[in-house]
């Protein structure tokens, strides 16, 4: 049996950890998919490449408020999928061939299978036709999340897509319902509604994208249903197959009929398929891996990272603690925390929205001491030019001392505009010094920063 220094299993974030300073270790590298894992092959990086295709295509319908008269004469779905993924599958296959092939890995073993723990820091490997058990000192666990399928009578033999699928259609849709409300919903309904696709959006709350501020929320809703048929409150409870489409039934009485459905319901971590508990780690009521402020698991020298082990299911989390853990495994005597204080996220829909720190609902069911301020981008000149009539900015700060303890933005670029918020609150800046101790350009958007900051009531010495 194989027994190895270190195992890492993903190579989404896991694959980040390898470099130069392990050469003389023994590792191995064990993959069930495609290389590079969710962001680069069907996350993060496909879709804001088809957001951005959409923001184009969607141009000419704004435009014309602007005195620009322009059409769109088509968008050619093929085209645009293949642009994509014929960037993105060579990087893909690159990775793999630089881990399988190339002299720097020398060291490293790669098994293309499904890896399963069946005993204690014993791994083995489903391989075509046969298996491996291999074992190893340091395991580093980065298996990733899969999508939840939400039980609908009858959705199996209609069929539906996944954002793990979506992207690789052969031909657009003319009608898409997504099932969701969330990151995934609002992204894939932006991309598909510019692309001439009349989509529905089906969520069970009273809102989208609730996890937001609930004023972010709200206004996103209120756009939402500008532009997509949303349907609130519906719990989809059958699917069949109708005479021009797939039909949804919901619990309240009506119908929904489509070409092709999303489900965008949330994500689960692989840590059942992974079997965890045979190698003795503790997993959350989430299926989540619980780790240490190391990224440590309840079995010394395990760790896990990114969306096995954490609540936020971002790159850059995964990205942070994958740098984290590698120091840990390089520095065992001096060993570092991970720094999940101030986790931005953005969704990458139209209207953009970005977000970091506490929601107003958080701060008060926390019961923390607040004021808050708005900037609307309308009252600001970038704002003007943009002819913007519904974004903002909203901050939260502790009056008695200007320390910012939420931001949340709606509205154009907002995932760039928040930055030096982020900036700010990782380094403890409070919202005075910000706003007048440094230059703003004029007439830039950041400027509805500015404006917010100044905006906040704080108390008289702040
Ligand atoms: C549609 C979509 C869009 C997204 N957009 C963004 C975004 O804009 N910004 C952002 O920050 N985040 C985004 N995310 C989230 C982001 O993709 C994830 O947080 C991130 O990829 C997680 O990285 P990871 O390394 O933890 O897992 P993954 O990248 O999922 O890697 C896990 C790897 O482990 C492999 N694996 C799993 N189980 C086993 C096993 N038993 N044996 C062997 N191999 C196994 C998988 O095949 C996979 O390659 C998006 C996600 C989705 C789905
Ligand atoms: N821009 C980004 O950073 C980005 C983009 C896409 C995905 N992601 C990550 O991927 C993860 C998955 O995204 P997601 O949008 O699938 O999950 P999500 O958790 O953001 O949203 C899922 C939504 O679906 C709703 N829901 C659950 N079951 C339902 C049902 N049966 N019917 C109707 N609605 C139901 C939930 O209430 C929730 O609001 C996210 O946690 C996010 O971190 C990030």
């Amino acid at each position: 049996m194989p027994h190895y220094d270190l195992v890492i299993v993903g190579t989404g974030s896991g694959n980040s950890i390898l470099d130069p300073r392990f050469a003389d270790w023994k590792t191995a590298i064990v993959e069930k998919g495609v290389f590079g894992g969710t962001c680069l092959n069907v996350g993060c990086i496909p879709t804001k490449m088809f957001v951005h295709t959409a923001d184009l295509a969607a141009t000419p319908s704004a435009a014309s408020r602007f005195g620009v008269d322009e059409e769109l004469t088509g968008v050619r779905w093929r085209d645009v999928r293949d642009r994509i993924f014929g960037r993105i599958d060579p990087i893909a296959a690159g990775g793999r061939e630089y881990r399988t092939g190339h002299q720097d890995n020398a060291n490293v073993t790669v098994y293309e299978g499904e890896g399963r723990f069946t005993g204690h820091k014993e791994l083995t490997v489903a391989l075509p036709g046969d298996s491996e058990t291999i074992t190893a000192d340091r395991f580093v666990l980065a298996a990733g999340g899969r999508p939840i399928i939400p039980d609908i009578a009858g959705l199996d033999e209609v069929g539906y897509h996944t954002s793990d699928t979506i992207m690789r259609l052969d031909r657009l849709p003319r009608r898409l319902v997504i099932i969701g409300s969330g990151f995934v919903a609002a992204e894939f309904a932006h991309v598909f509604a510019s692309f001439g696709v009349e989509v529905t959006l089906v969520a069970r709350s009273g809102a989208l994208l609730r996890h937001e501020d609930g004023d972010i929320s709200t206004r996103f809703t209120e756009l939402a249903r500008q532009r997509f048929d949303v349907r609130l409150n519906r719990h989809t409870v059958r699917a069949h197959r109708g005479e021009t489409g797939v039909v949804l039934a919901f619990e309240e009485g009506e119908t929904v009929e489509a070409d092709d459905v999303l489900i965008a319901t949330g994500r689960r971590p692989n840590s059942d398929l992974l079997d965890v508990a045979a190698t003795g780690i503790s997993t959350m009521d989430t299926g989540h891996v619980v780790v240490d402020d190391y990224q440590e698991t309840s079995v010394p020298g395990i760790y896990a990272l990114g969306d096995l082990s954490s609540r936020h299911e971002l790159k850059h989390v995964a990205n942070h603690e994958a740098r984290v853990v590698q120091h840990n495994l390089l520095h065992p005597a001096e060993r570092i925390r991970a720094d999940h204080r101030f986790v931005p996220h953005a969704v990458f829909s139209s209207p953009q929205i970005a977000s970091v720190g506490l929601t107003e609902e958080a701060a008060r069911e926390r019961g923390v001491a607040y004021v808050t301020s708005k900037q609307d981008y309308a009252g600001i000149a970038y704002g003007w030019a943009m002819e913007d009539t519904s974004g903002f900015a909203k901050l939260l700060a502790d009056p008695a001392t200007g320390q910012l303890l939420g931001a949340h933005i709606i509205g154009p670029q907002a995932p760039t505009v928040i930055q030096p918020l982020i900036q700010a609150m990782s380094f403890g800046l409070d919202a005075h010094s910000m706003a007048r101790g440094q230059y703003w350009i004029h007439p830039a958007m950041p400027e509805l920063v500015e404006n917010a900051l100044l905006n906040l009531p704080l108390e008289p010495n702040q």
